[in-house]
């Protein structure tokens, strides 16, 4: 049986905090100072061994890294600033320390983005697995949230970083959330929707057309694509974790020029165009109708 209080114990004192924490992990709830004018911004998601990563060959500290940096860029889609995680994590079949590796992983995943834990819940399963589920909690100013729904017929359509073989590659684990470029296309409100590709490339663009009510015309020679990536499954592959967003085609020639060339790279691979949710060639091939566009559970 796992000692939660024990565990607990060894693991509390190990979370730094930032001093915007006023009372950390260890009472019902984290009291956390919030700004006057920002909105919150709030997601959670869970890593499952077998489901997100090959349970027993990944580290524990690998996945819990990977829980964090899901969540981390679920706040970078919005533009906003991560602020503080929240872990739950639900094991059966594992050692303390494996419990522990994982919670470390999970909690240098936030450090280096500045995020504490703080605060969670163990939990002992009845079969042998193990399930993360992250909270995270971020803030952003109302005039530069960006939403899924904001794209315009005529608005240029970008990606950063580059799509396919994710799971092979260790991309899956290893990615690095676009929290630097959310926030520059947030701050000068340069993307008028957006969102970040962890479903594949096409089904997340059905999202963001379907959401914003446009057509995306995509041009798939223009999608840069990760080492090992085949053109056929790339953009199906999924667990890219890179942001796809629309720009108003008159701020993209200074979107290209004050995009800093230490950020991932920025690549125009298309257009919104009038329409109801469609993603197809400049062919007029509806990529949208294919038969696997994205990733299924
Ligand atoms: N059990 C749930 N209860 C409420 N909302 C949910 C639940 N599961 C998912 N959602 C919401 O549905 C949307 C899509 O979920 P998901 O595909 O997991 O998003 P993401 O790719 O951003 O993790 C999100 O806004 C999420 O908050
Ligand atoms: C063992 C293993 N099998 C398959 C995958 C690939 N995979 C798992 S989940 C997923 C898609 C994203 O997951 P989901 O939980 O749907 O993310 P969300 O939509 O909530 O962001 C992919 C491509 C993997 N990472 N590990
Ligand atoms: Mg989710």
């Amino acid at each position: 049986m796992m000692n939660e209080l024990k565990i607990l114990n060894r693991l509390l004192p190990t979370l730094t905090q930032t001093p915007d924490v006023v009372t950390g992990p260890g009472d019902d709830c984290a009291v956390l100072k919030a700004s006057g004018e920002l909105l919150l911004l709030a997601a959670v998601d869970q890593v499952i061994g077998g489901v997100h990563y090959y349970s027993g060959i990944t580290s524990p500290a690998a996945a819990g890294a990977k829980l964090m940096k899901r969540n981390l860029s679920d706040i970078a889609a919005m533009g906003g600033t991560p602020k503080w995680a929240l872990l739950a994590l639900a094991v059966n079949g594992h050692s303390e320390e494996w419990l522990l590796e994982f919670c470390r992983g999970a909690h240098e995943a936030g450090a280096a983005f500045g995020v504490p834990v703080v605060g969670g819940d163990l939990a002992e399963l009845e079969n042998k697995g193990e399930a993360g589920s992250l909270t995270i909690l971020g803030e952003i100013a109302a005039s530069e949230v960006i939403l899924r729904s904001g794209a315009r017929p005529g608005d240029r359509l970008y990606v950063t970083g580059e799509f396919g073989n994710s799971l092979t590659s260790g991309h899956h684990l290893n990615f690095t959330p676009r929290l630097r470029e959310g926030r520059l296309l947030a701050r000068k409100h340069f993307a008028t929707a957006m969102l970040d590709v962890s479903d594949g490339l096409l089904l997340d663009a059905v999202r963001l057309a379907c959401a914003s009510q446009v057509d995306l015309v995509m041009n798939p020679g223009k999608v840069p694509l990760r080492a090992g990536a085949v053109r056929e499954t790339a953009f199906s592959d999924g667990e890219d974790y890179e942001l796809l967003f629309t720009v108003p085609q008159d701020r993209c020639g200074e979107l290209e020029r004050d995009w800093p060339s230490d950020f991932a790279p920025l690549h125009c691979i298309g257009t919104a165009e009038q329409g109801n949710g469609e993603v197809r060639t400049p062919a007029g091939t509806i990529l949208s109708r294919n038969r696997k566009i994205g990733y299924e559970h």
